[in-house]
């Protein structure tokens, strides 16, 4: 996939967007159908170059119908086509089911082609080494698990090593809108093609591992906002002119001596993407331990909540950052309320998150210009309901429930993992995916979280609004990893962010 990325669409989206056009006059499902097939040819002549023989498995729905087509296209092109399908035996007796699905496989059936029952043995048979295998067994419309469905495909398949292997659509076996495998043996894919835009499944979860490479076949749509995905930072990160207190002040809270090293690491990263001021508050015993690490940093003493609430009239304090290294005792608690207390910017991460999943006076405090970011145990922590479904079978996506529990709460919340979803208070939502380069596995580090926040807190000191903080500091998050590569650790985050800057400010 080369070039701009559309938006994301869910299931519901595509399929109203494909209902309203046939709804219009404008297009008909049959020509929709007719466009999906030449897209899926078309990639899988650009993909598989020498290949001249294929087995197409056709479902019994609109996949399936999509499969019909690409089958006589490619029988079209002279290619040696195999139709195996869960249709055979009633195409067999003459039955032809009504619906576009149906007309596709009447016209292979009119061209004087036969339809395979879906056996190991029918499947085996139409294949051999360098052919291509089409999965057209399911698309968006799979909700249960298709493991009956596939065993004969992999029984078949597994006696060739050379097979190129194409997902129509998305992989039978995965869910759509939340990219779990619906199975525990799912088609596993080189090559997906799918229509019109990516899907959450394409993107999200354990989607991608099955995908392979991805490739999006116009269907003549016209496009629609879906859920953007983060493909660079959201506002401007230069700096032009003013003075340090130009661009913002961040006060970031730490638990007492020998717990502030994640505070540290999220200071420090405040400072490296632009605040102009960054002030560490730490318990007064805990100041030389933190003078002793931090230069640039400032210090000053937080032990309780008065001593906060001295600070914070201090109007040029423009973001907060509770959480990391905070601790969860009274103090932590004090802190938190009187930051949630205050209308000012502030990121709430690690122990605040804890600290709220615990107390519903605090939550009830929360405001929307509040950032929180959990990953998937603090998330379960503040929404057990939520995450309980989200396990279920059936249940929401990582999309779906951040956007659902950002509304919840209202605010924005940015739920970590090696995808990472943004959701705005206002339904607002978009996906940094850890796709192909921006996979960086070696993000998963002792303390990049705490980077992560200290960025927000830095962005949003500078000004910048909490879902476009949010959506920016990720992308430069993994950007900071992608550049220092492997063996990183959270402290190499900050050194690699001025070279990830140099690159966006230049451009
Ligand atoms: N929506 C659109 O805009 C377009 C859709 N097209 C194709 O149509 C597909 C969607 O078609 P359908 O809605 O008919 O859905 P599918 O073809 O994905 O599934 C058909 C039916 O199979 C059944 N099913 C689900 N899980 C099953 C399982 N495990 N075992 C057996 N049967 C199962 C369900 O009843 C489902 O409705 C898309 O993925 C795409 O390939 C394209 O033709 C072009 C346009
Ligand atoms: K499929």
């Amino acid at each position: 996939m080369t070039g701009q990325i559309p938006d994301i669409v869910t299931t519901a989206q595509m399929r109203a967007l494909e209902q309203r056009a046939i709804a219009a006059g404008e297009v008909s499902g049959l020509t929709l159908m007719e466009r999906a097939g030449e897209g899926v040819v078309k990639a899988i002549i650009a993909h598989a170059p020498e290949a001249n023989r294929a087995v197409v498995l056709c479902g019994k729905g609109n996949n399936g119908g999509d499969g019909f087509v690409i089958a006589r296209l490619l029988a079209a092109r002279g290619w040696q086509v195999r139709v195996c399908a869960l249709t055979a035996e009633t195409l067999s007796a003459g039955q032809i089911p009504v619906g576009d699905a149906g007309e596709n496989a009447r016209r292979w059936l009119a061209a004087g082609q036969g339809v395979y029952p879906l056996t190991a043995e029918a499947i085996r048979d139409g294949l051999s080494e360098g052919a291509v295998l089409i999965d057209a067994l399911l698309g968006i419309g799979q909700s249960r698990s298709p493991e009956a469905l596939l065993a004969p495909v992999h029984t078949a398949s597994a006696e060739f090593t050379r097979l190129t292997r194409v997902a129509v659509d998305l992989p039978t076996g995965l869910c759509s809108d939340s990219g779990r495998w619906l199975c525990d043996a799912p088609f596993r894919a080189d090559l997906t093609v799918t229509f019109h835009a990516p899907k959450p499944c394409h993107m999200l979860a354990e989607g991608p591992e099955i995908c392979g490479a991805l490739e999006i076949a116009p269907l003549g749509l016209r496009p629609e906002p879906g859920i953007p995905l983060i493909t660079g930072p959201l506002c401007n990160l230069g700096k032009s002119g003013g003075h340090k207190f130009s661009h913002g002040h961040a006060l970031v809270l730490s638990g007492g001596s020998g717990r502030g090293g994640a505070a540290r690491l999220a200071a420090r990263a405040a400072l490296r993407i632009g605040a102009g001021l960054v002030t560490l508050g730490c318990p007064r015993a805990a100041i030389p331990e933190n003078a002793a690490r931090l230069d640039a940093v400032m210090l000053t003493p937080v032990d309780t909540a008065d001593d906060l609430a001295t600070s914070l009239s201090d109007p040029r304090i423009s973001a907060l950052l509770l959480g990391p290294g905070l601790g969860l005792d009274a103090r932590a608690h004090a802190l938190v309320d009187v930051a949630l207390r205050d209308t000012r910017p502030c990121v709430l991460d690690a122990d605040a998150l804890t600290l709220i999943a615990g107390d519903a006076a605090l939550r009830a405090h929360l405001h929307a210009g509040c950032i929180l970011t959990p990953h998937g145990g603090e998330f379960a922590r503040l929404f057990p309901d939520l995450s309980a479904r989200m396990r279920g079978s059936g249940g929401p996506s990582r999309i779906d429930a951040a956007t659902e529990a950002a509304q919840e709460l209202g605010v924005t919340l940015l739920m970590k993992g090696p995808d990472t979803v943004i959701a705005g208070p206002n339904g607002r939502c978009a996906l940094h995916a850890a796709l192909r380069e921006r996979a960086v596995p070696w993000l998963a580090t002792a303390g990049a979280g705490d980077v992560l926040a200290g960025l927000i807190a830095g962005l949003l000191a500078r000004g910048m609004p909490g879902f476009e903080a949010a959506a920016s500091a990720a992308y430069l998050h993994a950007s900071a990893a992608q550049v220092f590569g492997p063996g990183l650790i959270a402290e190499d985050l900050h050194e690699a962010i001025p070279q990830v800057l140099r690159g966006l400010i230049a451009h």
